[in-house]
């Protein structure tokens, strides 16, 4: 089978870079060991029409990938615009930050038509396209307009919200009908699932059966896919980073404390006020964790170009400064901060180096770093996960510490439960966590994805030819009572 897979964010395969987001941190191994073609956007712009849009297409893995210059006047509309400012704030529940213009739709219109015709060098005999997330809702409509009709699946990695949600997003009825001329629709998780097909059946007034809605396009599948990591090659970076100097000398600059890790997108989907509000509430009321518990909190700068995220940035700067500034001391800084990356294999070293994995978004269609931070943990002496019960690992790390976002004080007690936690403790907590991990890896996500849609291809097969018998059993039917007098 061809199969190609379709993301705006790809990830250019190099290991000792810091992959900017899960998705493209998951679909690389997927890419390198499946032989498919990945197309994305090169994160260049080009103007007017071209004649051969990819840029550059090269090798990775057994697979290649293809980048593409999206169109100038379309970009900003496409990716900052209806993309990040109306899909990703609604499908994360914050319709309050919604911003977006009848023009954004336009441009995100364009780019999916503009990618769809792209797409069409890569067909060929027995193809299925895979299609990434919120930003090609309607690349399958578009495909199927230039008269594809292999399998094409999408997979969400973002939430799916309730459907009074969705309507707050301009467009919604055409885009989600759209969405239908998809074969497979996948889900981070079941509540993801059953919100889409409740905004189907709700709004749209379409039949559901058996997770299949039935559309003017035919029948979409909509199923759960939990995305998952590749456990072992965490462990392994782990085992062998102790002496990479980052974190080594993290290790040295530990005067005896506990340490606890965020790694986070500067989002404000991922709770990171109200993540340092918690510890601010821990220092002030529990002083005896001052100097005893610290915070390492990687921020990565992300979509700074949207007032969202530059308000954000500003405010956690702010609360970071005002934190240290009360709890902090000659010889002690409470949260070390960075604006900054790193790679996996570093990363996979700061986790093993903290006690505590602070993981408290509000919203998150899984979070990788969860699991990232169990699968690189000494098993000898496994650190403790605190993790937000609003993110889609959480329906697999049920071993985790969960709290909620919003409770202040709920979190500020995990982080000290889990600083004192027995040892005992956290071994059974993690071999439960690393358990589900091993049986759920990255490679069997994609295995799994790829099979169910391979299956669509063999549904069209059969009911394709009874689709068309309807006319011809007409004409037989005419024909044979032709010249008789009905009565
Ligand atoms: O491409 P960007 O705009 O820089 O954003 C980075 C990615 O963020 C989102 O990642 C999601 O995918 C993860 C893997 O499935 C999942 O764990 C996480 O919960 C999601 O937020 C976004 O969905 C991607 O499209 C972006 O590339
Ligand atoms: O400095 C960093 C921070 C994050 N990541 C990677 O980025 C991904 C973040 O994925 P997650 O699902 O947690 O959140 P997203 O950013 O996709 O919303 C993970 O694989 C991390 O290992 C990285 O390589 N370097």
């Amino acid at each position: 089978m061809n199969l190609v897979v379709v993301s705006n964010r790809v990830a250019r395969g190099k290991p000792n870079e810091p992959m900017t987001g899960g998705l493209a941190a998951a679909l690389l191994p997927v890419v390198e060991h499946s032989g498919a073609i990945w197309a994305g956007s090169s994160g260049r712009v080009r103007d007017g029409h071209q004649k051969e849009p990819f840029a550059e297409i090269e090798a990775l893995g057994s697979g290649a990938i293809a980048t593409l210059d999206l169109p100038a006047a379309h970009y900003g509309g496409y990716y900052e615009g209806f993309a990040n400012s109306a899909l990703w704030p609604a499908l994360h529940s914050r319709s309050d930050l919604i911003r977006v213009s009848r023009d954004d739709y336009v441009s995100y219109r364009e780019v999916n038509a503009f990618m769809a015709r792209a797409l069409m060098r890569f067909r060929k005999a027995k193809t299925a396209f895979w299609v990434q997330d919120y930003h090609f809702l309607a690349l399958g409509a578009e495909l199927r307009d230039l008269g594809v009709d292999d399998p094409i699946g999408f997979f969400l990695h973002t939430p799916w919200p309730v459907a009074a949600v969705m309507q707050g997003v301009p467009n919604h009825r055409e885009l989600i009908t759209a969405m239908l001329a998809y074969d497979l629709l996948g889900f981070q998780t079941n509540e993801d699932c059953q919100n889409f097909l409740g905004y189907v059946a709700g709004e749209l007034g379409l039949a559901v059966e058996d997770g299949v809605a039935i559309s003017q396009h035919g029948r979409t599948r909509c199923e759960v896919f939990p995305i998952g990591i590749d456990a072992e090659k965490f462990a392994a970076y782990a085992a062998k980073s102790a002496s990479h100097p980052d974190v080594s000398r993290l290790r040295r600059s530990l005067n005896g404390e506990r340490l606890a890790i965020g790694v986070d997108r500067l989002d404000y989907s991922k709770g990171l006020v109200n993540r340092i509000s918690a510890f601010d509430r821990l220092w002030t009321e529990h002083p005896q964790f001052a100097r005893s518990i610290s915070l390492l909190q990687i921020a990565n700068p992300s979509r700074g170009a949207i007032e969202a995220y530059g308000n954000l940035q500003n405010e956690v700067a702010r609360l970071v400064t005002d934190v240290n500034g009360r709890h902090g001391e000659v010889d002690w800084t409470p949260i070390r901060y960075l604006n900054k990356g790193f790679s996996q294999t570093v990363l996979a070293g700061l986790y093993r180096t903290a006690q505590i994995g602070v993981v408290t978004p509000l919203h998150d269609g899984m979070n990788l770093v969860a699991k990232e931070y169990v699968a690189a943990q000494n098993p000898a002496d496994p650190g403790v996960l605190v993790l937000s019960k609003f993110a889609g690992a959480a329906n697999e790390l049920e071993t985790a510490l969960l709290v909620n976002p919003h409770d202040i004080d709920g979190m500020a007690r995990a982080i000290a439960v889990a600083a004192a936690m027995p040892l005992a403790e956290r071994k059974m907590r993690w071999d439960a966590m690393m358990k589900k991990l091993r049986g759920h890896t990255i490679q069997q996500w994609s295995a799994d994805f790829v099979a169910e849609l391979e299956k669509c291809r063999t549904e069209k097969a059969v009911v394709a030819p009874l689709e068309t018998q309807p006319p011809q059993a007409l004409r037989w039917l005419k024909s044979a009572i032709s010249g008789v007098r009905l009565i």
